[in-house]
């Protein structure tokens, strides 16, 4: 996959010069239903003999139009994790435009003379609610009207679960409540958290169970504070293991949250390696023991429960 990164005003050397399928979104979480307009993006491509290129933009419009939820701060994929699932996908080109209030601010047939015509795209894909610009202001019905029979434009239909519509909210809010099942179900991969190993306290290791603390990416969303049954990816191989996000209560509230992971026969000293952590299932949440000895029992259950509950899941490519 090529990815163009363009920031407005931009220099048309830099844009692919073929015909060209292009899928907008945003894509927070490139979840199911991101992948149905995706997928959709490259079964056009292939039977109209054309790449498939997905815009997205390096940041999310929100923060240039001001109304973002605070809650909403964290994302589900940064950029580069985009890139690998956008890159497993099949997608051929991915553009990153940087949206800044100039790109923010063009004007609806501005934005399709430049972006999409200008881009030399022949189809456009999107899902039935996209919208352009701050306040909506076009949609995939006033698109027509813009595109002046250029290019044809493919609406993609709401993709739901026996619930309701597949979301990033929705995903998020899942996250946050430690309902790490149901939100995997939805993204149709294992969240993952993203970072690098840190020192903590050294006490771990006095426990039986020593663990690599991960200072994860800042924009990253981390799920609730708990216990889980995790895989971490770390120098290219992929380990089990058993993660705790909280306080450490049981030796004194910690003023931070920290993110301990301890791998199962795992030994070698990983600090300042990148890891990607994902989370498989949440087990129980964090308990203030009486004393360290509750603790390493209930450690030992942990591991016990982590392993049933890693033997069930296969890790897919992405
Ligand atoms: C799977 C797992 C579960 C944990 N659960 C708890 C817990 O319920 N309560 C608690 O106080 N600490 C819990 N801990 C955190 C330990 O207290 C922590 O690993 C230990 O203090 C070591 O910290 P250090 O890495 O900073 O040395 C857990 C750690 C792991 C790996
Ligand atoms: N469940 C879904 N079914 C079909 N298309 C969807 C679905 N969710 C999002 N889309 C479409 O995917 C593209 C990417 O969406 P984008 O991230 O910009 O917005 P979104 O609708 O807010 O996504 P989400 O609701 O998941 O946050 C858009 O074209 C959008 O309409």
């Amino acid at each position: 996959m090529e990815i163009i990164k363009v920031h407005h005003p931009y220099d048309a050397k830099d844009i692919y010069q073929g015909d060209i399928v292009l899928v907008l979104g945003f894509f927070d979480g490139v979840h199911r239903g991101h992948q149905a307009v995706i997928d959709k993006g490259i079964q056009l491509a292939e039977e109209n003999n054309m790449k498939c290129a997905v815009m997205t933009f390096n940041r999310h419009p929100a923060f240039v139009y001001r109304n973002f939820d605070p809650d909403n701060l964290n994302y589900l994929t940064p950029l580069d994790r985009k890139e690998e699932i956008m890159s497993h996908l099949g997608v051929d080109i991915l553009y990153e435009v940087a949206f800044t209030s100039k790109f923010g601010s063009l004007s609806p047939q501005t934005f399709v003379d430049e972006y999409i015509v200008g881009w030399n795209a022949k189809i456009v894909v999107a899902g039935f609610d996209y919208t352009y610009g701050k306040a909506h202001i076009a949609n995939m019905d006033t698109l027509h009207s813009y595109a002046k029979g250029r290019f044809d434009i493919v609406k993609v239909n709401k993709k739901m679960d026996e619930k309701d519509k597949i979301s990033s909210t929705r995903i998020r809010r899942y996250i946050s409540e430690a309902k790490i099942g149901q939100a995997n179900e939805l993204l149709g991969y294992i969240y993952e958290t993203s970072g690098f190993v840190i020192h903590g306290d050294a006490r771990g290791r006095d426990l039986g169970y020593p663990t690599a603390n991960i200072y994860p990416h800042p924009y990253v969303m981390v799920p609730k504070r708990g216990v889980y049954a995790v895989k971490m990816h770390v120098n290219n191989e992929w380990h089990d293991g058993m993660a705790s996000i909280g306080y450490n209560p049981t030796f004194g509230h910690r003023p931070n949250y920290s993110i301990e992971v301890h791998l199962f026969d795992f030994s070698e000293d990983i600090y300042g390696e990148d890891v990607q952590v994902k989370w498989v299932d949440y087990l129980r949440d964090e308990i203030k023991f009486n004393s360290v000895d509750e603790l390493i029992e209930r450690l030992d259950q942990d591991q016990i429960e982590a392993k049933e509950s890693l033997a069930k899941v296969k890790i897919n490519q992405i």
